[in-house]
C-alpha cells in the first residue's frame, strides 16, 4: 500500500543546456498539506508542470497515488486539480457562470457549482462579474474551478502571491478546510516560509532545482536549535574563556555572542564561568532563530 499522493524518483529537467531540476525525490504523503518552498527561480513551477504532465522529461519518474503518470496519464490527471500561474477566468462572466461553463464541458452537475461557491466563500459574489473580483476572490474562484472534478490532489502554485493579509488568511483557511474536512492532499508552493508554516503539515525546500530539506514541519523546527545570547563588558575575552572550555561559539555580532547550550543548568554554569573569570555579564538569555532565517540559511548553502 503506497501512502504517497505524489512521488518522484530522481526527477531531472533541463531547459536546453540549463539544468532546472536535479535528482528530485519528492514524497508527498496522502492527506498532507505539503509546502513546496523555494526562492524565485528555484524550480517550483517547473516541477508542478512536470507533475501535471504539462512538461515531460525523457525519463519521467512521477507517481500519482502510486501510478506512473506516463502509463496511467488520464487516470492520474483525473485525480488532480491545479492552479498554476493565473487562473483561467472569463472576466465578462460571473463567478457562477465561469463555474457552470466549465462544469458543462466536464459533464458535471450544475448544483456542484453552488456547493463550490459556498466552499470557497464566493456565495455572495456568485452573480458578480469575475472581472470585478479582487485578486483574492479570483484565486478562490480559480481553486473552485480546480475542485470541480472533485480531485483528491490539488496543486497550487503560489496561490497567495500578491494577496493582502486578509486574502492570504482566506486562502490559508480554505486549504485547511479542504485538507481536514474534504480529505484533499494539497501541494502548495511559495517563496515565503512564514506563509506556509501555519498551514503545512510537511515541507519540501528546493533551490536551484535540488531538494534541500523534506519532512514534517516539526522536523524543520527541530533543526532550529535555540542559541544562548550573552552580552558582557568584554566579548572577545569571553569567547576565549568559553572556547577553552570547549563551548561552541555560533557567531558574534557588534554587542553579543551566541553559543550552543544544553539546558538551564548549563546556562548557570556558563554564567558562573564568565563571572569567576572577572567578566561582567550584562545580559544572558536564549534566542530562537525564526523559521524564515532558517529557510534563508538552508537555501543559501547550495
Ligand atoms: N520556458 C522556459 N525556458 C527556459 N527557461 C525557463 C523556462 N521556464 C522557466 N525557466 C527557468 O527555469 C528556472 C526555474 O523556473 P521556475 O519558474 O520553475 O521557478 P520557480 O521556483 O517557480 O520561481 P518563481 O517563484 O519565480 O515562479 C528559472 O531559472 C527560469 O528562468
Amino acid at each position: 500500500m503506497n501512502n504517497f499522493a505524489i512521488q518522484t524518483v530522481d526527477l531531472s529537467y533541463n531547459f536546453g543546456s540549463q539544468v532546472i531540476i536535479k535528482d528530485l525525490n519528492l514524497n508527498v504523503p496522502k492527506g498532507s498539506i505539503y509546502g513546496f518552498l523555494g526562492p524565485n527561480g528555484a524550480g517550483k513551477t517547473t516541477t508542478i508542470k512536470i507533475l501535471l504532465n504539462l512538461l515531460r522529461t525523457p525519463n519521467d519518474t512521477v507517481f500519482i497515488f502510486g501510478k506512473d503518470i506516463n502509463t496511467h496519464r488520464i487516470e492520474c490527471l483525473k485525480k488532480m486539480g491545479s492552479l498554476v500561474e493565473q487562473p483561467a477566468i472569463y472576466g465578462h462572466l460571473t463567478g457562477k457562470e465561469n463555474l457552470r461553463n466549465r462544469a458543462l464541458l466536464l459533464g458535471i452537475r450544475k448544483s456542484k457549482c453552488d456547493e463550490l461557491l459556498k466552499l470557497v466563500g464566493l456565495n455572495d459574489a456568485a452573480n458578480k462579474k469575475a472581472g470585478k473580483y479582487s485578486l483574492g476572490m479570483k484565486q478562490r474562484l480559480g481553486i473552485a474551478l480546480a475542485l470541480l472534478s472533485d480531485p483528491d490532489l490539488l496543486l497550487l502554485d503560489e496561490p497567495t502571491n500578491g494577496l493582502d493579509p486578509n486574502g492570504i488568511i482566506e486562502i490559508r483557511n480554505l486549504m485547511i478546510e479542504l485538507a481536514e474536512k474534504h480529505q484533499k492532499t494539497i501541494l502548495v508552493s511559495s517563496h515565503l516560509l512564514a506563509e506556509i508554516e501555519k498551514t503545512a503539515t510537511h515541507i519540501g525546500i528546493i533551490n536551484k532545482g535540488a531538494l534541500l530539506f523534506q519532512g514534517e514541519v516539526s522536523e524543520l523546527r527541530n533543526l532550529n536549535k535555540p542559541a544562548l545570547k550573552i552580552e558582557t563588558n568584554n566579548n572577545n575575552l569571553s569567547i576565549q574563556i568559553l572556547a577553552q572550555k570547549g563551548i561552541e561559539i555560533l557567531r558574534k555580532d557588534t554587542g553579543s555572542i551566541y553559543l550552543t547550550y544544553q539546558d538551564k543548568t548549563n546556562i548557570a554554569q556558563i554564567n558562573a564561568l564568565l563571572v569567576t573569570n572577572g567578566i561582567d555579564v550584562y545580559g544572558i538569555g536564549t534566542e530562537n532563530k525564526d523559521l524564515e532565517n532558517l529557510f534563508l540559511d538552508i537555501t543559501s548553502k547550495n
